[in-house]
């Protein structure tokens, strides 16, 4: 942590009113690890039912036993491929039988890892775009058109991030895929406020989980260079996440539809600045830059 972020102390406690999802349901992919599982925490210490589904029951089922006998409400654990429609589908219909069509939806699972762009197979490719774009359409195809047909309006939130606008070298298929991502919400915002769905993104800065940080820097090399160009000094926090998750798909936002919000400590705009790297220049340094620049004549 870099000696400012003694100034960005992150609050890490539930921010909405107790009871704010009080008779909501929410579905949450990847709700078993990392993120997705904060923000499990938070929608049910805030009254809600929730659904999570992903690949590995064992965990999505531990997961679930620990924050429901936390918050003294119901998560169900769903085994479901979202690379896979037809386990879409079926995932969707088990939850019809179990909670009924949810108000909150959020697509949070992915796929990732560094690896240079000319080492990757066609399957390794195939393998995130399917996770993080199709998966997310796929979900989100499977409970709008359901949603639709019975006239309830729902919150869709994607998880994606701050690369998914940049660009990214070495995270070629995760870029590609987000990117994806942003647009097939973006457009929905447009299509689907009419049968009262909402659509927004987060783009999240690095906020260390397993399943992120084992594919990302998994030698724990990059971590501090990381950290110096985040101006708050530090890593987010998953609460961080969840509380503005929550806030997205609750009622306070009901007017928030196709919004795309960054939360990175302001990592992205530092990177993206020509001159920011003279943050590094010491008061010395811009003494005698300066006595330079204004010695100058002409041009
Ligand atoms: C810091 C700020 C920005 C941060 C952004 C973070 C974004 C994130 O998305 S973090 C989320 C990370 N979490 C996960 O990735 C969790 C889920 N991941 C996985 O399950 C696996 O990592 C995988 C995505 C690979 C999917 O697993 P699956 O079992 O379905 O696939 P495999 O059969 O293992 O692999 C499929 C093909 O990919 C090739 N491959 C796997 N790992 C690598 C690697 N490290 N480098 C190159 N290629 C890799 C693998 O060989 C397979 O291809 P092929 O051999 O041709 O069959
Ligand atoms: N942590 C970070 O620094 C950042 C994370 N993000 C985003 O945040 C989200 C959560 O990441 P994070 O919590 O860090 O990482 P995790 O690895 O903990 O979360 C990814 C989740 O996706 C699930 N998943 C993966 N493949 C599938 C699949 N085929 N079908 C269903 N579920 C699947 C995994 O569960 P299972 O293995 O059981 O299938 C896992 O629970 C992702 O969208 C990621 O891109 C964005 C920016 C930064």
């Amino acid at each position: 942590q870099l000696v400012q972020s003694t100034f960005f102390p992150p609050a890490e406690g539930v921010m909405l009113p107790t009871g704010s999802f009080s008779n909501r349901v929410a579905f949450i992919t990847g709700g078993g690890t990392g993120l997705g599982r904060a923000m499990t925490s938070t929608l049910s210490q805030l009254g809600a039912q929730c659904v999570i589904a992903s690949r590995k029951l064992d965990v999505l089922q531990q997961t679930a036993e620990e924050i429901s006998s936390q918050t003294g409400n119901k998560v169900h654990a769903v085994e479901c491929d979202v690379r896979d429609p037809q386990a879409v589908a079926r995932c969707v219909e088990r939850m019809e039988t179990l909670t009924g069509l949810p108000d909150v939806i959020i697509n949070n699972a992915a796929g990732n890892f560094v690896c240079p762009s000319e080492r990757l197979s066609p399957n390794a490719w195939r393998s995130i775009t399917d996770i993080v774009l199709n998966g997310t359409a796929f979900v989100t195809l499977e409970l709008g058109k359901r949603l639709i047909q019975s006239r309830k309006g729902a919150s869709f939130l994607a998880i994606t991030t701050i690369y998914a606008e940049s660009g990214s070298g070495f995270v070629v298929p995760s870029a590609s895929a987000k990117a994806g991502v942003e647009a097939l919400y973006k457009s929905l915002a447009a299509e689907w406020g009419r049968y009262g769905h909402r659509f927004n993104i987060i783009q999240p800065g690095p906020i260390r989980t397993k399943g992120a940080f084992s594919r990302l820097d998994p030698t724990g090399a990059f971590e501090k260079a990381m950290i110096s160009r985040i101006p708050t000094g530090r890593l987010g926090k998953p609460a961080e996440i969840a509380n503005l998750a929550a806030f997205v798909s609750s009622d306070y936002a009901t007017w928030m539809s196709g919004a795309v919000i960054r939360l990175d400590g302001g990592e992205y705009v530092s990177m993206a600045g020509e001159f920011n790297e003279l943050r590094r220049v010491t008061p010395d340094q811009w003494k005698m830059m300066e006595a330079m620049i204004r010695n100058t004549r002409g041009s």
